[in-house]
């Protein structure tokens, strides 16, 4: 089994425990259920330098990354730095996050909120919308084309923005739809955690221009996104980058003064 089979299967069990816990009906009487998103998708149109920042404490590929940090903190040091969103991991067990995280964070900021979760099961997008995301993730790897339809039209009827991330042609060509607002190429593949941006280069040429491109993953130079921009790319994601430092806003803040 590979280290995304392996998280898929727990997270099958994780959600069917979070459903007893909480019913749906519970989420939707979330203060934050009726708030209106801001959407990830224009700010990324509308920016110069497209970062999506993220918030990882610990990940599979390296172990550890930061876990000293105050979430809040690092969501403030962001939003001043003038990223287009952040990505918040929610899951616990292989990254360390949180759904609290993310509620931490909405509670601090008024920029895009990414729910970065493995989404297996409707009942997680009405989490992310119940604890203040404004985006959800699905992950072409672990979904067929009509959960990924089903999904992500669920999504959008909540007001939530959608990110489908893809590693190869065969996941963006059976991916493909109108109820999608970005599509993300991981340079990282989720099964060995072999980098490459060669990746998002390659697949570059396959995404229609109707959706805003973003590329994931072992960013970590200005060279990087210049090399990626003429591609087409607008977002870039970004995690261990920020959150190796002592202080990923202010990294973030170089970051994106370098950009301009
Ligand atoms: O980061 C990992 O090791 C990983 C392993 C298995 C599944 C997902 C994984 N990461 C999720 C991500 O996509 C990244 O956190 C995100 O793109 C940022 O990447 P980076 O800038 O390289 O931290």
């Amino acid at each position: 089994m590979n280290i995304l089979d392996k998280i898929v299967a727990d997270k099958f069990k994780e959600v069917a425990l979070r459903k007893q816990l909480i019913p749906a009906s519970q989420l939707e009487q979330s203060v934050l259920f009726d708030r209106k998103s801001p959407s990830l998708a224009t700010a990324l149109s509308t920016s110069n330098s497209g970062i999506i920042a993220e918030h990882k404490r610990r990940s599979p590929s390296k172990q550890v990354i930061n876990h000293t940090l105050n979430v809040q903190d690092v969501a403030t040091g962001y939003e001043n730095a003038g990223v287009c969103g952040m990505s918040v991991l929610t899951d616990g067990k292989y990254f360390g996050g949180s759904l609290d995280d993310l509620l931490l964070v909405r509670a601090v900021s008024k920029f895009p909120l990414l729910r970065k979760e493995f989404i297996i099961d409707e009942y997680q997008i009405l989490e992310a919308k119940a604890y203040g995301a404004d985006v959800i993730l699905l992950i072409a790897a672990v979904l067929t084309r009509e959960e990924i339809k089903n999904f992500s039209e669920f999504a959008k009827s909540l007001g939530l923005d959608v990110l489908l991330e893809v590693h190869n042609l065969e996941e963006l060509e059976k991916s493909i739809m109108p109820s999608l607002d970005m599509l993300g190429v991981n340079n990282r593949n989720l099964k060995t955690f072999e980098v490459s941006l060669e990746t998002s280069k390659t697949l570059s040429t396959k995404i229609p221009d109707d959706f805003v491109k973003v590329s994931e993953s072992g960013i970590s130079s200005i060279d990087a996104i210049k090399e990626l921009q003429p591609y087409g790319y607008k977002g870039f994601l970004i995690g261990e980058n920020f959150m190796k430092t002592d202080n990923p806003g202010a990294s973030a803040t170089e970051f994106i003064k370098q950009l301009k």
